[in-house]
């Protein structure tokens, strides 16, 4: 491996199923030292939640950086990413009042709805926060918590979203990000701002939340942290969400699609112009620097399709083509469509209907969810044929390129680079550094560099029996029968 040339800087990518560690060159890119540790996710009281124990996500911070070496403590400077919208609620203490709920906890879409009725509807969300609230949102899941757990909303003294509290834990200091922020529902696109009339809405105080800092600036230095194997001192730049990061991590210019396959599915393009959908397809979010970020997200993407595998008791790669079967993967409820209340639907068995072909069918459910929201993210700046950026996970396996090539018609690149938001978070950190442009410094590390893959024919008919199957079985999806 080549010597360093430049300040070493660290990249975590604190996401639903894992955290992850970089320690890069700031100079050329290269990634010199990696780490990675899982997360549990559990369902909560009743087993219906999604939560993790943010604690856990700080001891997995520093057993991923423990497996940097001795290179984390050589870091100039940190920045992390964290998986969005999170509802972390911390004691005066700092310590969590209890576990956190996460983006795919769907069980605040009764409060939502509400919310959503009261400030004027959709419309009136879109132009003022830049987007309908999902259950994801985090204003949604304070509203269950006051509801639902009046003691736990009434010992909280500070209200932290994932990569805040990590942030928190190194610096000392209570901030957040524009992007993260803008995953709230508490933080209105219109004026970059929090906004009162909603916190007051749900009964929270702004003096709880961190504050909003500006791109470039520092979140602050690390404290002396005997548990970690970063030097004091070092910078910490703001982080952000992770497709933020990932964004950056991208060196994105406007107009250019991603399509992510990780726990969630998204699909998003930078943009100049501020998001505003009312149809609450697109969350009008801003990215980590001074644009815009439209986004669109699934709830069941990889986990959803390899739990499928697994019932079927094949590879996740042993997809077979052909047969008539619609499978809606939709395990957790679903954010793209909104049908958070829906359970997966299989439909269109035969007898010559094959395991390999269910599996297959369960990409396309799965893929066909997120392309319905590819135009709509994408703005006049977009050129209609500009390949689709494939990462995460999920980019890794063929299965998944495939499908994404046959149902979008679309050419489609594959970065070599495998952790765009670690490296995004890297790109931050060196950033603040070295006094650029983060985008700038990922389009400098050339990550987004990989094969290309020619668009092949659109696969209408599968794209019209998934759209025929998603509107006759709408009222079955809607409702709560399991
Ligand atoms: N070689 C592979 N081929 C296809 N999918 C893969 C491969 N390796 C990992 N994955 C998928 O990647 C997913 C994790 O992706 P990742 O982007 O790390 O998720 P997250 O950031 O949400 O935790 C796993 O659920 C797994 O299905
Ligand atoms: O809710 C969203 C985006 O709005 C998700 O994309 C989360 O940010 C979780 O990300 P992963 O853990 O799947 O990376």
């Amino acid at each position: 491996m080549p010597v360093p040339e430049g300040p070493l800087v660290v990249g975590v990518d604190s996401s639903t199923q894992s955290t992850k560690a970089l320690v890069v060159d700031a100079a050329t890119g290269q990634i010199v030292a990696r780490g990675q540790a899982p997360h549990t996710v559990g369902g909560g009281a009743g087993g219906d939640g999604k939560e993790s124990d943010p604690e856990q996500w700080w001891r997995a911070l520093a057993e991923a950086l423990g497996q940097c070496g001795a290179h984390a403590r050589q870091a100039a400077a940190i920045s992390v990413g964290g998986q969005q919208h999170g509802l972390v609620t911390l004691d005066a203490a700092g310590r969590p009042v209890r576990p956190a709920l996460l983006w795919n906890d769907v069980r605040s879409a009764p409060q939502r709805d509400r919310l959503v009725e009261e400030l004027g509807g959709p419309a009136a969300w879109a132009e003022r926060v830049g987007s309908v609230p999902a259950p994801a949102f985090t204003v949604t899941k304070w509203a269950w918590l006051k509801e639902t757990e009046p003691e736990a909303a009434r010992a909280t003294a500070a209200v932290r979203l994932p990569h805040d509290y990590l942030t928190e834990r190194l610096t000392g200091q209570g901030t957040t990000d524009r992007g993260d922020a803008s995953g709230t529902g508490w933080w209105a696109s219109a004026s970059e701002s929090y906004d009162g009339d909603i916190l007051e809405r749900v009964g929270l105080s702004p003096d709880l939340l961190p504050r909003v800092l500006r791109h470039g600036e520092a979140a602050g230095t690390v404290r002396h942290l005997p548990d970690l194997p970063l030097p004091d001192g070092a910078l910490v730049a703001t982080g952000t969400g992770d497709n933020m990061a990932a964004a950056l991590g991208l060196g994105l210019r406007p107009g250019q699609p991603v399509l992510s396959l990780g726990t969630s599915g998204t699909v998003y393009a930078v943009s100049a112009r501020r998001p505003a959908d009312p149809t609450g397809v697109v969350a009008g979010f801003a990215d980590a620097r001074d644009a815009w970020l439209p986004l669109a997200c699934t709830l069941n993407c990889t986990l959803a399709v390899d739990r499928i595998a697994a019932l079927l008791g094949r590879e996740r790669e042993a997809v077979e083509q052909g047969g008539s079967a619609v499978l809606l993967p939709f395990l957790d409820g679903e954010r793209t469509p909104d049908l958070p209340l829906a359970s997966g639907l299989l439909y269109g068995l035969r007898h010559d209907t094959t395991p390999g072909q269910l599996l297959q069918a369960a990409y396309d459910g799965a893929v066909f969810a997120l392309l319905t929201a590819l135009d709509r993210v994408l703005d006049a700046d977009a050129a209609p044929d500009a390949p689709l950026l494939l990462i995460g996970g999920g980019a890794k396996g063929a299965a998944w390129r495939e499908t994404v090539r046959r149902l979008s018609g679309r050419p489609v690149q594959v970065p070599r680079a495998e952790e765009l938001v670690a490296l995004g978070a890297a790109a931050q950190a060196a950033g603040l550094l070295l006094g650029e442009d983060p985008a700038a410094v990922a389009r400098r590390w050339k990550t987004a560099e990989g094969p290309s893959y020619e668009p092949v024919k659109r696969d209408e008919v599968a794209l019209e029996r998934l759209g025929g199957v998603l509107s006759d079985a709408d009222a079955l999806l809607r409702g709560s029968t399991p």
